[in-house]
C-alpha cells in the first residue's frame, strides 16, 4: 500500500532524505533528473527536438539538469529561463552553470510575456516551471508562458507536476495541460481525481530513493492500492474446508425488464468463491435465474415483477441488494423492512442506494460494516452536490463515518473510504468497463467476499481490485470497446488465479 503524501510532506521527506542518507541536495536533484531522463529516453528517441521551459526554483533546476543529460544523450535541446520574479534556488544556479559548462544548448531568457511562436518548433516541451513549490495561482509572465505552452504543437511532459497545478487542493489558476507527468517518488492526491486528467495526462512515478522509513511512518489518510497488498488480502483455502466455510449469500436483485442485473451479480458472487448463493427474485425472474445461474438457489417473491416480499434474513451471512431492483413503492417498503431485520453487513448498490437517497430517514438503518457502491450520480443523490473533487472526497469520508461503513465511489480512480477517514485509491480497471452491468458485477464480487467473512474494508479493497483486474484482463483479450459486463465475470477467475498464483 503506497501512502499519498502532501506537497509539504514531500518537502519534509526531501529534507529528511538529505539529512539522513545523507545526500547533498544537488545530488538528490541529479538523481531526480536521471530518473526523469531514463523515463523519457525509454519512450522517445533522440530524433525528436526538445525544448525545456525552466522556472528558477528546484523544479527549474531539474529542468536544467534534464537538459544537460538529454544533450549528453544526443537530443537536440534548447532551454528557456522564465524570469518572472520567483527567486533563484541554489541548485538551480548550480545546474545552470553545469549546463553552460557543457555547452551546445541554446539558452534564452523570457523576461516579459512572450510571443507564443517561440515554442512552435519543438517536438517535445518539457515543463519545469513550477513543481511542489507552487503556493498560489500563477500570474503575469508565468501565466502567459503556460498559455503559450498549451497552444504549442509539441508534446508536453511535466516534471513532477504540471506547472500551475496544485497537488493537494483544487487548481483554480492557469496550468500546463501535460500529455505526461513524471512525478518523483510518490503520486500526488489530485492525480486520482477525474478533474485532474486535463492537466496531468498520463502520470508515472519514478523512484528517486527518498527515505522509505519516513514514507512508511508519514501521517496520511490517503493511500494507493497495489498488487502486493491485494495479494496479501486474498485468503488461501484449507483442504478441510466445506461449502459452509464460504458462507451463504443472498442477492436481492432484478425486476421485470432488469433481470439481467440479477444474473450478472449472481454469477459474480459465485465466481468470488461464496459457498452458497440464494437469489431473491420476483416471479418474472424464476426461470431466467434458474436457467442462467443453475448454481444459485431461489427465494421467490410473491410479486410478479418486483421485490416486494419477505426474506428470511437469518439464513444468510450477508445480503447484496440493488442490481436491477427498481424503485417501486412495494420495493421501498420491502427494503425498509429488510434493513430493520438484517443486522449483518450488506452490500448496497444501484437502486437500493437511490431508495436511500430518496428516503434519507432510512440511512441510520444501514448495518455497520456494510459496503455502499455508488457511482458519482448515485453518490450525489445520497449526499448532495459538490464544488470539486476534494469536496467530494470529504463528503465520501463523512458518509463512511456517519454509517460506519465503507463507501466505494466508482469511477477513475475508484476510491474506497473507510469509517476511520482513510481513503484508498484503486489502480486497476479501464474505460472499457464503463458499460451496463459492470457495477452489478462489482456488487456480486463484494457480496461473495463479505459472505466469506472477509473484513469489510479488506473485502472492499480486494473486490474492487479484482473487479478492475478482471476488466483489464478482458480488455487485453477483447479490446476496451467491445468489453461487456459478462466479460468481467468471465475473466474474474483469471484475476483470482493470477493474483493468488
Ligand atoms: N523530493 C522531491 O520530490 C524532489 C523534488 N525536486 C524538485 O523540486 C521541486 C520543488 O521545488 P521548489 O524550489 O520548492 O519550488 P518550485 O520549483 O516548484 O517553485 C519555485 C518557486 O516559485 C515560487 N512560487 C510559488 N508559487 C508561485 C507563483 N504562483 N508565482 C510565482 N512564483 C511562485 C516559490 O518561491 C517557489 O519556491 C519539485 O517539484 C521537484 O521538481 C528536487 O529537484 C529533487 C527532489
Ligand atoms: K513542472
Amino acid at each position: 500500500m503506497q501512502p499519498i503524501l502532501t506537497a509539504s510532506q514531500i518537502k519534509a521527506l526531501d529534507a529528511y532524505t538529505i539529512a539522513h542518507e545523507p545526500i547533498v541536495s544537488i545530488d538528490l536533484m541529479e538523481r531526480a533528473c536521471r530518473a526523469f531522463v531514463a523515463w523519457f529516453t525509454e519512450r522517445f528517441n533522440n530524433s525528436f527536438t526538445v525544448g525545456i521551459v525552466c522556472g528558477t526554483g528546484n523544479n527549474g533546476g531539474d529542468g536544467l539538469g534534464i537538459a544537460r543529460l538529454l544533450k549528453e544523450w544526443g537530443y537536440p535541446v534548447r532551454v528557456w529561463l522564465v524570469k518572472g520574479g520567483a527567486p533563484e534556488s541554489i541548485d538551480y544556479k548550480i545546474n545552470l552553470d553545469r549546463l553552460k559548462h557543457l555547452g551546445g544548448v541554446q539558452i534564452d531568457e523570457i523576461t516579459a510575456a512572450p510571443e507564443c511562436s517561440i515554442f512552435s518548433d519543438e517536438d517535445f516541451l518539457i515543463d519545469a516551471l513550477f513543481g511542489t513549490g507552487l503556493s498560489r495561482p500563477v500570474e503575469g509572465i508565468y501565466a502567459k508562458v503556460i498559455a503559450c505552452m498549451n497552444t504549442a504543437r509539441g508534446t508536453r511532459v511535466a516534471v513532477d507536476l504540471p506547472s500551475g497545478f496544485m497537488a493537494d487542493e483544487p487548481t483554480t489558476g492557469p496550468s500546463v495541460e501535460a500529455r505526461y507527468t513524471v512525478s518523483f517518488q510518490l503520486p500526488k492526491l489530485a492525480f486520482f481525481f477525474p478533474s485532474s486528467f486535463q492537466y496531468v495526462g498520463e502520470w508515472a512515478v519514478v523512484d528517486i530513493g527518498l527515505n522509505k522509513a519516513f514514507i512508511r511512518q508519514a501521517l496520511t489518510s490517503h493511500f494507493f492500492m497495489d498488487r502486493n497488498t491485494a495479494r496479501s488480502l486474498l485468503r488461501r483455502r484449507s483442504k478441510f474446508d466445506h461449502k459452509g466455510s464460504y458462507g451463504h449469500a443472498l442477492l436481492v436483485a432484478g425486476s421485470l425488464g432488469k433481470m439481467g442485473a440479477a444474473v450478472l451479480s449472481a454469477r459474480a458472487t459465485l465466481r468470488s468463491g461464496v459457498g452458497l448463493l440464494t437469489v431473491h427474485t420476483p416471479q418474472a425472474g424464476i426461470s431466467i435465474v434458474q436457467t442462467a445461474v443453475p448454481e444459485a438457489m431461489l427465494s421467490i417473491d410473491g410479486h410478479a415483477s418486483v421485490f416486494a416480499g419477505e426474506v428470511q434474513p437469518e439464513r444468510y451471512t450477508t445480503i447484496g441488494i440493488g442490481p436491477g431492483l427498481g424503485k417501486a413503492p412495494e420495493t421501498v417498503k420491502a427494503f425498509h423492512k429488510l434493513l430493520e431485520n438484517f443486522p449483518h453487513p450488506m452490500v448496497i448498490d444501484a437502486d437500493a442506494l437511490n431508495i436511500l437517497g430518496e428516503n434519507r430517514e432510512l440511512l441510520h438503518l444501514v448495518p455497520k460494516g456494510s459496503i455502499l457502491t455508488p457511482h458519482p450520480k448515485e453518490f450525489e443523490r445520497l449526499v448532495g452536490p459538490w464544488q470539486n473533487d476534494f469536496e467530494r472526497l470529504e463528503k465520501q469520508k463523512q458518509l463512511a463515518g456517519q454509517l460506519q461503513s465503507v463507501v466505494v465511489l466508482k469511477g477513475a480512480y475508484t476510491s474506497i473510504a473507510a469509517p476511520d477517514g482513510k481513503v484508498y485509491f484503486n489502480p486497476t480497471g479501464n474505460p472499457g468497463m464503463a458499460t451496463g452491468g459492470s457495477g452489478d458485477v462489482l456488487t456480486g464480487i463484494l457480496t461473495g467476499l463479505l459472505a466469506q467473512r472477509y473484513d469489510t474494508l479488506e473485502g472492499a479493497l480486494l473486490g474492487v481490485y479484482l473487479h478492475g483486474f478482471a476488466g483489464d484482463l478482458g480488455a487485453w483479450e477483447k479490446g476496451m470497446d467491445s468489453l461487456i459486463a459478462s466479460d468481467i465475470v468471465e475473466f474474474l477467475s483469471g484475476a483470482f488465479a493470477r493474483l493468488g498464483g
